[in-house]
């Protein structure tokens, strides 16, 4: 079987990735090698909310979702972000097919359990592996917008490092690489911040609990953990500014953070 792997690509980064970073995934799709990607907004999202003069807030990682925070969501992250990197991809000669959580039934989902709290976010219940596979016998990359749907057509809002974990499970992955911000968990050692090269579940726990890793890492860290409980070896926290940090992760290792089971 061909090698795939799934990208989550955050929303933190997504402006400042170099041209090189979509040629590359033009390469590893050339080799035979089938990325997916699940992309994230967070920052464009809030940027057109405070141009609408909607209020947003996050509570533990997640963006307070009412119906007219949903509308921006879908609007942003559907259209304007998923179509933006479906362009670039294809602009450097990269076949990619955009859709959200939405198309296909690609990510259905329920409400979170603090729904009363935050709104209208949704857990995954389950994902359209059939659809994705379909896309990549097609020949094309997908591009996939976190945005999940249940049978009664409500839309959720999910956090897009929580709808790539479900997706790098359902697909059964070896890996799944987190484009980030930073280049991997960082920790300070001796009052300087280094990237720590291998991170156990054990110590996933720890560092939540010591305040090491906080904010938009939980949910990065959360999602890993619960995807390598399944057939996902392994994640691997990387920075998309890194040049050639996508074959890098894919066919050497040592670069980012590799997030294991234990060792
Ligand atoms: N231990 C840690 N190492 C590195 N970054 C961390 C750590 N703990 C928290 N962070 C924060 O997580 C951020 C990345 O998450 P986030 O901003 O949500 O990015 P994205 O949009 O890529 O999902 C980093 O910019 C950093 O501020
Ligand atoms: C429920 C929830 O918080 N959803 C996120 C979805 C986008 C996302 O996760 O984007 P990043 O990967 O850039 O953070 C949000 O509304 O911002």
């Amino acid at each position: 079987m061909k090698q795939r792997f799934v990208m989550k690509c955050g929303g933190s980064t997504l402006a400042a990735l170099p041209e090189s970073f979509f040629g590359e995934l033009r390469e590893l799709q050339q080799s035979g090698v089938s990325p997916v990607i699940v992309h994230g907004g967070g920052p464009a999202i809030s940027e057109t909310l405070a141009k609408l003069g909607i209020e947003t807030e996050f509570v533990g990682g997640l963006r307070k979702t009412s119906e007219a925070v949903l509308d921006v969501v879908e609007m942003v992250l559907s259209g304007r972000i998923n179509k933006e990197i479906v362009r670039k991809m294809s602009s450097c000669g990269a076949q990619a097919l955009g859709l959200s959580g939405v198309d296909g039934q690609l990510i259905t989902a329920r409400l979170v359990a603090n729904a009363d709290e935050i709104g209208f976010v949704g857990d995954v219940t389950d994902i359209n592996a059939a659809v994705i596979e379909g896309v990549m016998a097609m020949g094309y990359i997908p591009v996939i917008a976190p945005v999940g749907i249940d049978a009664q057509g409500q839309r959720y809002n999910i956090n897009a490092d929580t709808a790539a974990g479900a997706v790098a499970s359902h697909l059964g992955v070896h890996q799944m690489i987190v484009v980030t911000d930073v280049p991997g968990i960082m920790r300070a050692v001796d009052g300087v911040k280094q990237v720590l090269p291998v991170v156990t579940v054990a110590d996933i726990d720890e560092m939540i609990a010591s305040g090491e890793i906080y904010g938009g890492m939980i949910p990065k860290v959360r999602a890993a953990v619960q995807c390598i409980q399944g057939q996902v070896q392994e994640v691997v926290i990387v920075s998309g500014e890194e040049p050639g940090v996508l074959t890098k992760a894919v066919r050497e290792g040592g670069v980012g953070t590799r997030i294991v089971k234990g060792v």
